[in-house]
């Protein structure tokens, strides 16, 4: 059995005092980290501080984004060495946002997975189609296509603890969720990618997540899908409650 990871991703909300006030109210009552990894992904200004707040809980702390070199002249970024240092666990990377906005690529999303492996970081992948790649039946290819170039020269152990979510960019913050099928079905196909890319060994280890308007009302029913193993979520982590509802699906 694959273990369940339940991600907030928190985006650009709140500020240091509300997203203090959320560890405050959450860490006491997530799940063991044997049953369930709970985790929220939090803009940078916010990482020291809630390192320390979750310190001896099963709340661990992700950034959302990274760069790939551990140092140098690229003003604005931060580097997995910090991250690192800062006692952060995972890092989201390749967020359809972030390939929209950011001019994020394949390319790039390759070299940070790499990099966030080099400093004991766990990478979350994100992939996934838009509406017309979707209605014009581009999604398995894509999908394909985003996963393999993810994951190119990664080491079979590191696919094993690779996190991939896939997020139908028409599901993320619409209302519209992809329904649990249309989700499993991406999900499997992305794991049989991984098994003609690396290993079946590696396709039965990676954790493959849902993210797109998940919450406490649909999570039981995605996360009961024979390939999801988790979400990402956007809007329903921001609240202490909503998180704790979905992190405790999780353990279920
Ligand atoms: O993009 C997402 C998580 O990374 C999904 O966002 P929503 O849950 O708000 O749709």
């Amino acid at each position: 059995m694959r273990k369940k990871v339940i991600a907030g991703n928190w985006k650009m909300n709140k500020v240091l005092k509300e997203a203090e006030q959320f560890v405050a109210d959450t860490k006491d009552k997530i799940p063991g980290h044997d049953a369930v990894e709970s985790v929220v992904c939090a803009p940078f200004p916010f990482l020291a501080t809630l390192v320390e707040k979750a310190a001896g809980s099963d709340l661990k702390i992700a950034a959302q984004n990274m760069h790939f070199e551990d140092n140098g002249a690229f003003t604005g970024e931060v580097s997995p060495v910090m991250l690192k240092d800062l006692g952060v666990s995972y890092v989201v990377l390749g967020h359809s946002e972030r390939r929209e906005y950011f001019a994020e690529t394949d390319e790039t999303v390759n070299q940070k997975t790499k990099a966030a492996f080099n400093h004991g970081l766990t990478p979350i992948v994100c992939v996934g189609e838009t509406l017309e790649q979707r209605e014009n039946n581009e999604t398995m290819a894509l999908v394909e296509d985003q996963v393999k170039k993810a994951l190119a020269d990664l080491t079979e152990e590191q696919v094993k603890a690779t996190i991939i979510a896939y997020e139908p960019i028409w599901a993320i913050g619409t209302g519209k969720t992809a329904t649990s099928e249309q989700a499993n079905e991406v999900c499997a196909h992305i794991r049989n990618v991984v098994k003609a890319a690396v290993s079946a060994d590696a396709a039965e280890a990676v954790r493959i997540q849902y993210g797109g308007s998940v919450k406490p009302a649909n999570v039981d029913e995605l996360l009961a899908q024979s390939d999801i193993d988790g979400a990402l979520v956007g809007g329903a982590s921001l609240e202490a409650e909503s998180f704790l509802a979905l992190v405790e699906a999780g353990a279920k």
